[in-house]
């Protein structure tokens, strides 16, 4: 079932376009979005995540029409964001943080309390949930990202790179937890490591100059590619060529 469709959508910084006539569908699952530097993907995290108004298009969440106020509420109660750069109270604890976010999403007080430790859990911080933020390592700081965008458990995630700074191991039970949120809500991922699709994402997006040039199984990406394409894995291979071949057709 299709929970998110963008249809004819344009979006603009001033003079600059980045989205015109883009049209997405996304059901169910764990979806990758990947794209060179400067492709659009935060800015359709943007708009998805309602904190972007569009130009133009119909952007439809959950079976509502963002265009009206009181929809729009709706969608936002349940929807998880983690932008690619998150400003934070440098002496709130994390379990403050978290908590402040749970308020804002409006949820049932008397759910929060649990639900904000089982956030901080799932992203393996429930050693440092009273440390506060400022003390926090970059990496850290990322997953507590991440748990105030899980703490409602939404229907709609958006995670615009959420690995960024993860180690390794710290990466692998991310993916995990991916794959876990995946079983039943949207979830939208920005990635710039073709191995977090693989190994998480059900679909892919590719998007380049605006456009949406690729999308399909991780395993189609990965045919798409051959031994004369640049990369260092199958992924990468196909990552590429789908990249030259958009590059090169008649638009
Ligand atoms: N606030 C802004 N004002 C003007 N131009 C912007 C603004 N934000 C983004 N852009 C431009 O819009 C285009 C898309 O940017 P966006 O951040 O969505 O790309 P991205 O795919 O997320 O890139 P990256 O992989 O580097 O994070 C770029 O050309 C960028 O310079």
């Amino acid at each position: 079932m299709t929970t998110v469709s963008v249809d004819g959508l344009r979006v603009s910084y001033g003079k600059r376009v980045v989205f015109d006539d883009l049209d997405l569908e996304l059901g169910v699952g764990v979806h990758g979005l990947l794209g060179p530097n400067g492709a659009g993907k935060t800015t359709l995290m943007r708009v998805l995540a309602t904190v972007l108004r569009p130009d133009q298009g119909a952007v439809r969440l959950l079976g509502h029409h963002i265009g009206k106020p009181s929809a729009l509420r709706q969608a936002r109660r349940q929807l998880g964001y983690l932008p690619q750069a998150f400003g934070f109270y440098p002496r709130f604890t994390v379990r403050e943080f978290v908590e402040y976010f749970a308020w804002l999403k409006e949820m049932p007080p008397a759910r929060i309390p649990l639900a904000v430790d089982r956030a901080i859990e799932r992203v393996g911080l429930l050693d440092r949930a009273d440390d506060r933020m400022k003390h926090l390592s970059g990496g850290m700081l990322r997953r507590v990202g991440i748990a105030q965008a899980i703490v409602n458990d939404p229907r709609l995630l958006l995670l615009d790179e959420p690995t960024a700074g993860l180690d390794p191991e710290q990466r692998v039970q991310f993916r995990a937890l991916l794959r876990e949120l995946g079983l039943d809500a949207v979830v939208l991922v920005s990635t710039h490591l073709v191995e977090d699709v693989v190994a998480a994402c059900t679909r892919v997006n590719l998007v380049d100059g605006g456009r949406l040039v690729f999308t399909g199984l991780p395993d189609e990406l990965i045919a798409a590619g051959g031994d004369g394409d640049s990369g260092d894995s199958p992924i990468e291979r196909g990552y590429t060529a789908v990249l030259r071949g958009a590059r090169t057709a008649p638009r």
